[in-house]
């Protein structure tokens, strides 16, 4: 019998909700997608086809009865729910309201996960009234095409919980991690100590946007798709890592905050894809296909990277 819960319900669908969502629907439950905004809910219904293509093309598990059902009336969202995945924005007190709103509607039985990308999980809990239902599942962005996901308990989580949550994972053919809580989890925090040295290069002048962006999808990025950085470190050799890392460790940034010139770019209205501009200048029609591009070479990376064995 699956794991997967019958019914579920994903709180939030920006970037993250509707993947996430489409994921559960194919793999069989019947889905809730709902958000505080009617135009957020319009634009995951009008790209929910596209997700459905995306999932079709890496076969990703599917079976019949899973649906997806997009909408604001809270209430109806959460009827017959078992799990909750929250995705609002990266806010704790928001976070904390929305937990609110969810335990005043549903049974102390059902789970809630939450898909925060790093923020401690007992914190959040402090503010539940079933704080032992509250879960860290943080997926990858983008949801429906990454496959792995990270399980955080906090202090007060129930313990049966993580098991119940890497079986749902599981059924879906996703890679469950399970993890100790710290902030920014194990994901976000290997890739932030990445940005926070990319982020100084350019800041130096070291190496331009373009070259960096090569230098690491061909150097690292390219190697550690096959192989994980323990299994790196006895590829080079244990005493290779001792020689560099004891003149290099020191040399490495160490700031605490965000650069100054990404601050600069904010106060500007330049965030990325969504404002036409941030690392990259965007033309008329080149954030689509950029997004295309990322996702053809996404797709087409998973299915390689299926075939090879886990080294
Ligand atoms: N964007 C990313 O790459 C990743 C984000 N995450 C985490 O997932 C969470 C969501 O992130 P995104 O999807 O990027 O955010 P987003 O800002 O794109 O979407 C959040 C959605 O939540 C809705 N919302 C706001 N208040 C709400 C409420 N009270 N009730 C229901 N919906 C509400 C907004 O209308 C919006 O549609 C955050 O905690 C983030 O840190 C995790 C992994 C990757
Ligand atoms: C920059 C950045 N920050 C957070 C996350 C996830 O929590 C991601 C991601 O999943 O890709 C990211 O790229």
């Amino acid at each position: 019998m699956s794991s997967l819960p019958t019914v579920a319900t994903v709180i939030g669908s920006g970037t993250m909700g509707p993947g996430i969502a489409a994921t559960l629907a194919r793999a069989g439950s019947t889905v809730r997608l709902y958000d505080i905004s009617e135009d957020a809910i319009a634009r995951a219904e009008a790209a929910y086809g596209v997700v459905q293509g995306v999932l079709e093309a890496v076969d990703s598990p599917s079976a019949p009865g899973g649906s997806v059902t997009f909408g604001t009336d809270l209430d109806a969202a959460l009827a017959g729910t078992e799990l909750i995945i929250e995705a609002v924005p990266e806010k704790l007190e928001l976070k904390q309201k929305v937990f609110a709103d969810l335990e005043a509607r549903v049974g102390d039985d059902v789970i809630i996960a939450t898909n925060t990308s790093g923020i401690p999980i007992s914190t959040m809990a402090k503010s539940l009234t079933v704080p032992g239902r509250l879960i860290g599942m943080h997926w990858s962005n983008p949801p429906h095409l990454i496959p792995m996901i990270e399980i955080i308990p906090g202090e007060a989580t129930d313990p049966t919980l993580v098991d119940k949550l890497a079986e749902i994972v599981k059924a879906f053919n996703y890679v469950p991690v399970i993890e100790k809580e710290i902030p920014g989890f194990v994901e976000n925090r290997v890739l932030y100590a990445i940005l926070r040295e990319c982020m100084a290069l350019l800041e130096e002048g070291i190496v331009t946007p373009e070259g960096l962006d090569a230098a690491v999808k061909w150097g690292i990025g390219y190697k550690l798709s096959v192989v994980g950085p323990t299994r790196l470190l006895d590829m080079a050799g244990l005493d290779i890592y001792q020689a560099v890392s004891s003149y290099l460790n020191k040399d490495l940034d160490n700031s605490t905050d965000t650069p100054q010139f990404i601050k600069d770019k904010i106060a500007a209205g330049e965030l990325g894809f969504k404002s036409g501009a941030g690392m990259y200048e965007y033309g008329e029609g080149d954030v689509d296909a950029k997004r295309k591009e990322i996702i053809t070479g996404l797709i087409a990376a998973r299915k390689t990277l299926s075939t090879i064995p886990n080294v």
